[in-house]
């Protein structure tokens, strides 16, 4: 076959893997998303054209402002009435024949090998069409709808490339290649792109305006602040007096609008022009009534006249018009939160529209590394432009750096530049404007009634709100405020309402931290024992930042937090009954004196010292860390972060150590040992060294069963449990001497020392020849072994004859 001119200068590339795998999925397992592949298209025209205005702020030859810009659709069916094509076009910034190729060639999208691996791994389609709505297939969405897809694409002229010329990318849906070539029809678009899809059969309702025009208006109405156009095409019966004029005329009156039909103007939509065809159907009959013909009406119409949401007055924008915005806008497939649309003068007389969202999940990556996060999700415009989403030295602060925003200023000059911008007045006062909005908003959800909102916010934002509290002093008593923490009397209490809620006389505000822990087995803690059992209101802070908070805050409307597991607790009541309560109080400690001693002393290095518990309610004792101590949370942290801090420093040993070991005077195994230590001899003959081993062994059990209870770790876990088995043999009456059968069956032969036949054989059941030991026949004969049974005692039980 003869090469024509321009299939010479065609080049064929492959895909890279990972298109082909994408276009895979796309073709195979979408097919109920079908439609998305216009909101995709529109979003990369309206990308193409903000690139081109970008450009042209600073490079008037790109784009001087005269010739217009927007998206057109425009659908073509065929003659045969089977099938046709759709033309997306934009007047947008265009792609040389090498960005043709690596645009659309190869996937620079970060995430892709992640989306791919997810999608080709779900075999739910609504879940892969949800991965989709989140990662945006962009381009490849177009053979969805399309066998064979074009893209003729045409860049402006710069110094670089001054004569630029049109290219066509094209490739159909199985091929595993793509072409570039010249245009043939030569620089047909004056700039730009356009899409042209060769629809396959089961997608011609793309060819109908109707279809057309509801897709635009349900996926795309808000995604482009370019005028998006449809050209459309209907039937009207008309009198026939209009239509007095001959075929011919009538094709010249459609050539002198036909420009305007071809190429929308900027203000078509004012403007509207109409293209007669005029077929006349019937022969003139007389008389009267008037004939009807069939004219048939083009005209290029103006899908989203609309202004941008955020520029209306919110009280005529609906609920889902604020969803729809949103999802497009933001390129989100769950609908938003809540949202927050506002305007005003930024004190710097800048007068602006603002719209904030609070997204109904935060992305993965966020939490992945809340404190690297940076928001890309503030869009500013200044008179419906976009300008930039880089926020450069005023970004958001990391705990609001998922916010989505846009922000719309009327007194910016438009040209100017990323770097002006950000030394910008308006620009320093973006920052505190959304952060004071979002807590606005944060506080409407909270004091409304829409308990479903409230609690999704918590469940998304309850993190955040005690991130923010740590990281923004200057906001941290209202985000605090708005933060939620479980108690041991309620699921959800706020600090003020813990306040609300203390008792008479009550001066800290009590928590118990561990992290990680159910709040229902916290609540179960041997520190707030007594606190629960005489009705006072414990916060139980399992989250991560609730320790780091309450640390920060260290007080709240005057009261300050008391770690319930730290030594300094006070009820607050202890004064009302003084005289009776000391004396009390005097005669325990007096009672107690020789248990305690004697504590103290076997305590060793475990524990500070030990003292009279005034916090304890059925626990015969608990280990409390001191003022300056670790407690069992803090140092499970310090282990786990293996904090280098003060490790093996001597303040961190001092706060290792900084414990006491708090008894109960009322718990009856605290009153035995008690009466076991008085009844220790005091003279030294009389001294019995085996019972007096008893209760040492006793009291360790006790020290490291205080450990462990209040969420420490015993120091040998070992000696601890050879200690338990002993008290337990004690117990039981047997004799501590008794020692166990420790035989064990031995592992069979390593399978090398086989022989090959042995080797595939399967092992028949052998005959027991002692004890559970089966021996491989070849074996049987060059091995003795002996084995004999021995009882609890250690003594032979039956002797076995040699094997
Ligand atoms: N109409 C267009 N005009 C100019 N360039 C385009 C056009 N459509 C696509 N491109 C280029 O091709 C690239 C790939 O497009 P594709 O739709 O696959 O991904 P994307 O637009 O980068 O991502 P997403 O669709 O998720 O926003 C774009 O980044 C852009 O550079």
């Amino acid at each position: 076959e003869d090469a024509g001119p321009v299939d010479t200068l065609k080049v064929k590339h492959n895909y890279q893997s990972d298109v082909s795998r994408l276009r895979k999925i796309v073709i195979n397992s979408l097919y109920s998303h079908q439609e998305i592949f216009l909101r995709e298209l529109i979003s990369n025209a309206n990308d193409a054209l903000e690139k081109l205005r970008l450009t042209a702020l600073t490079d008037k030859s790109v784009w001087d402002g005269s010739d217009p810009l927007n998206i057109t659709i425009k659908s073509m069916k065929n003659e045969d009435g089977k099938g046709g094509c759709l033309v997306v076009a934009d007047t947008g910034i265009g792609m040389t024949p090498e960005e043709l190729a690596t645009n659309l060639g190869t996937l620079a999208k970060s995430g892709t090998s992640d989306f791919l691996a997810r999608a080709e791994g779900s075999t739910d389609a609504t879940a892969t069409g949800n991965l989709i709505g989140a990662f945006g297939l962009g381009f490849y969405s177009s053979f969805l709808v399309a066998d064979r897809v074009e893209v003729a694409s045409l860049p402006p002229a710069t110094a670089k490339n001054p004569n630029p010329q049109q290219h066509v990318f094209t490739s159909s849906a199985d091929d595993s290649t793509f072409e570039v070539y010249p245009d043939p029809r030569g620089n047909t678009l004056g700039r730009g792109t356009e899409i042209t899809l060769h629809l396959k059969p089961d997608a011609s309702e793309y060819l109908e305006d109707a279809t057309l025009s509801a897709l635009v208006h349900k996926h795309s109405a808000f995604s482009s602040s370019f005028p998006i156009y449809l050209f459309e095409r209907w039937t009207e019966e008309v009198p026939e007096e209009i239509e007095e004029v001959t075929p011919s005329e009538t094709e010249a009156t459609s050539s002198e609008t036909a420009e305007v039909a071809e190429t929308p103007k900027a203000d078509a939509d004012e403007d509207e022009a109409i293209v007669e065809d005029v077929t006349i159907e019937e022969e003139a009959k007389e008389p009267p009534p008037p004939k009807m013909v069939n004219v048939t009406k083009e005209q290029w119409s103006h899908l989203n006249k609309q202004p941008p949401l955020w520029a209306r007055d919110p009280k005529n924008v609906t609920k889902e018009e604020y969803d729809l915005f949103y999802t497009t806008f933001f390129k989100d497939f769950q609908r938003p939160l809540a949202w927050h649309h506002f305007s005003g003068d930024a004190g710097s007389g800048s007068a602006f529209k603002a719209l904030l969202f609070f997204p109904s999940k935060l992305p993965e990556e966020y939490w992945q590394k809340p404190l690297e996060y940076k928001s890309k999700d503030v869009k500013l415009m200044v008179k419906r432009v976009f300008i930039t989403s880089d926020l450069g030295d005023q970004a958001l602060p990391q705990w609001a750096s998922w916010v989505k925003v846009v922000v719309d200023a009327e007194d910016l000059p438009l040209n100017v530049s990323r770097e002006t911008l950000q030394s910008n007045r308006f620009m320093r006062q973006l920052r505190q404007l959304i952060i004071k909005r979002m807590i606005q908003l944060f506080t409407k959800i909270s004091e409304g009634d829409d308990k479903a909102q409230f609690d999704k916010m918590h469940e998304t934002y309850g993190s955040i709100l005690k991130l923010g509290a740590v990281e923004d002093e200057k906001n941290r008593e209202k985000l605090a405020g708005l933060a939620r923490f479980t108690s041991n009397q309620r699921n959800e209490t706020s600090f003020d309402q813990y306040v609300e809620n203390k008792k008479k006389g009550q001066k800290q505000i009590f928590y118990l931290a561990e992290i990680g822990k159910k709040p229902e087995d916290l609540a179960q803690s041997v520190f707030i024992e007594k606190l629960h059992a005489r009705g006072y209101e414990v916060l139980l802070l399992t989250e991560p930042l609730d320790e780091i908070l309450v640390g920060h805050l260290r007080q709240w409307k005057g009261m300050p937090f008391q770690d319930a597991a730290k030594a300094g607790l006070k009820f607050g009541d202890e004064d009302i009954d003084p005289e009776e309560e000391k004396e009390q109080q005097k005669t325990l400690e007096e009672n107690f004196k020789p248990l305690i001693e004697y504590l103290k002393k076997e305590a060793g290095d475990a524990v500070r010292d030990v003292v009279l518990s005034n916090r304890l309610v059925k626990s015969p004792c608990a280990i409390v860390a001191e003022t300056g101590g670790y407690t069992a949370n803090v140092a499970k942290m310090m282990a786990a972060s293996n904090a280098k801090g003060n490790r093996g420093g001597i303040l961190h040993d001092y706060a290792m150590k900084a414990k006491l070991l708090e008894i109960n005077p009322r718990s009856p195994l605290i009153e035995g040992l008690l009466r076991r230590v008085k009844d220790l001899p005091t003279d030294e003959n009389e001294r019995d060294l085996e019972s007096e081993e008893e209760l040492q062994e006793v009291t360790s059990i006790l020290i490291d069963g205080a450990l462990v209870r209040s969420g420490f770790e015993v120091p040998d876990n070992n000696k601890f449990f050879t200690r338990v088995d002993r008290v337990l043999r004690r117990s039981l009456g047997v004799s501590e001497a008794a020692t166990t059968d420790e035989t064990v069956k031995p592992a069979p032969p390593a399978v090398k020392d086989l022989s090959e036949d042995e080797r595939d054989e399967t092992p028949k059941p052998e005959e027991p020849t002692g004890p559970g030991i089966i021996l491989p026949d070849h074996m049987k004969d060059k091995i003795e072994l002996t084995m004999e049974e021995i009882d609890e005692e250690g003594n032979p039980v039956v002797q076995h004859d040699e094997l």
